[in-house]
């Protein structure tokens, strides 16, 4: 049964699966990658429970996530994968349970020191300064640094001239990296919408963070623009070995880009595997098609 299962699940996300297109290469890019030898996680959730009123977002969910691993987050709406990433970053407060950033655990992560923690995030909705530069986007995502007094940066001066070169050099290793390069110098605001999730990336990405949070990279991109992201997002991890922990919506890219996939489904975590597990797993294909077990257990679909 479970064969049929996976079967139907494989042809429903086959359309997805082929836009992606490049299965093997990726499968290839993940073998040649140096992983720390014994990394162990960098991220962690013990039993983390959130409710909102009567409603429960999260019920007791733990999960681990190794130092370089491209770890997505998948669900249906209303699945708690949102409410994860606002626990990880600081905004939401748990019930119940820690999280564990390397060697330190919190029951609620202060979101004031974040940036400190080696975490960043990007959001669902664009947050750039539409009037500013590329450049001077993505060295904003540097700001939390400075040590400099405000007479040395409005003089340019001492350490205010040392940051500025050291940010204007970390921005253009980014810019190399995301190839921003031809738009390095146009206004953000200006840009087509795939490009500025692009240069939120770069923005996020300028400080080096050891965890980075992907709250729905690819929403609202045309499926050029996300073969592309997904190429950048692989890129990032590669060039600094960031960890990655991604929410998306879109299946097919997702299986294609991770090393593992969690599930969830009303506040549970019902999967977590690699991508080939996870995509023939029979509870995971209930909560995508809608297929009751009783019709499986029946024997037809
Ligand atoms: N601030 C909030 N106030 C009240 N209820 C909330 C709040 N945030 C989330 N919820 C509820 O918690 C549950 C999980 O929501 P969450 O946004 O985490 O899911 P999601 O998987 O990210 O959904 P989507 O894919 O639609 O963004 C939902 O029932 C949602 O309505």
């Amino acid at each position: 049964m479970t064969g049929v299962l996976g079967g139907t699940l494989e042809r429903a996300l086959a359309p997805a699966l082929e836009r992606a297109g490049h299965r093997e290469a990726e499968a290839g890019a993940r073998r040649s990658l140096r992983l720390p030898a014994h990394g162990g996680p960098v991220l962690a959730l013990e039993d983390i429970t959130l409710s909102f009123g009567g409603v429960t977002a999260l019920a007791g969910i733990s999960l681990a996530v190794r130092a370089g691993e491209i770890r997505a987050i998948i669900g249906p709406n209303g699945a708690g994968k949102s409410s994860l990433v606002n626990i990880v970053s600081g905004a939401y407060r748990p019930d119940a349970g820690r999280v564990w950033i390397g060697e330190e655990s919190f029951s609620q992560v202060p979101a004031h020191r974040l940036a400190q923690l080696g975490v960043a995030r990007t959001f669902q909705n664009l947050a750039l300064f539409r009037g500013l530069d590329v450049v001077d986007n993505i060295v904003s995502g540097l700001a939390y640094r400075a040590r400099s007094t405000l007479v040395e940066q409005v003089l340019g001066i001492g350490r205010a001239a040392r940051e500025t070169r050291e940010a204007r050099a970390a921005a253009d290793e980014v810019i190399a990296t995301l190839r921003l390069e031809a738009v390095r110098d146009r206004r953000a605001g200006t840009l087509p919408y795939g490009l500025q999730k692009r240069v939120e990336l770069a923005r996020a990405l300028v400080a080096r963070p050891r965890i980075l949070l992907l709250d729905e990279p690819l929403a609202g991109m045309t499926a050029t623009e996300k073969q592309e992201m997904a190429g950048f997002i692989r890129a990032a991890r590669e060039r600094w070995g960031t960890t990655i922990i991604l929410i998306e919506h879109d299946i097919g890219l997702v299986m294609g880009l991770s090393d593992q996939v969690a599930v969830f489904d009303y506040g549970r975590k019902i999967a977590d595997g690699p991508p080939a597990e996870v995509r023939t797993d029979p509870v995971v294909i209930d909560a995508y098609l809608g297929i009751p077990h009783d019709i499986e257990a029946g024997g037809g679909i």
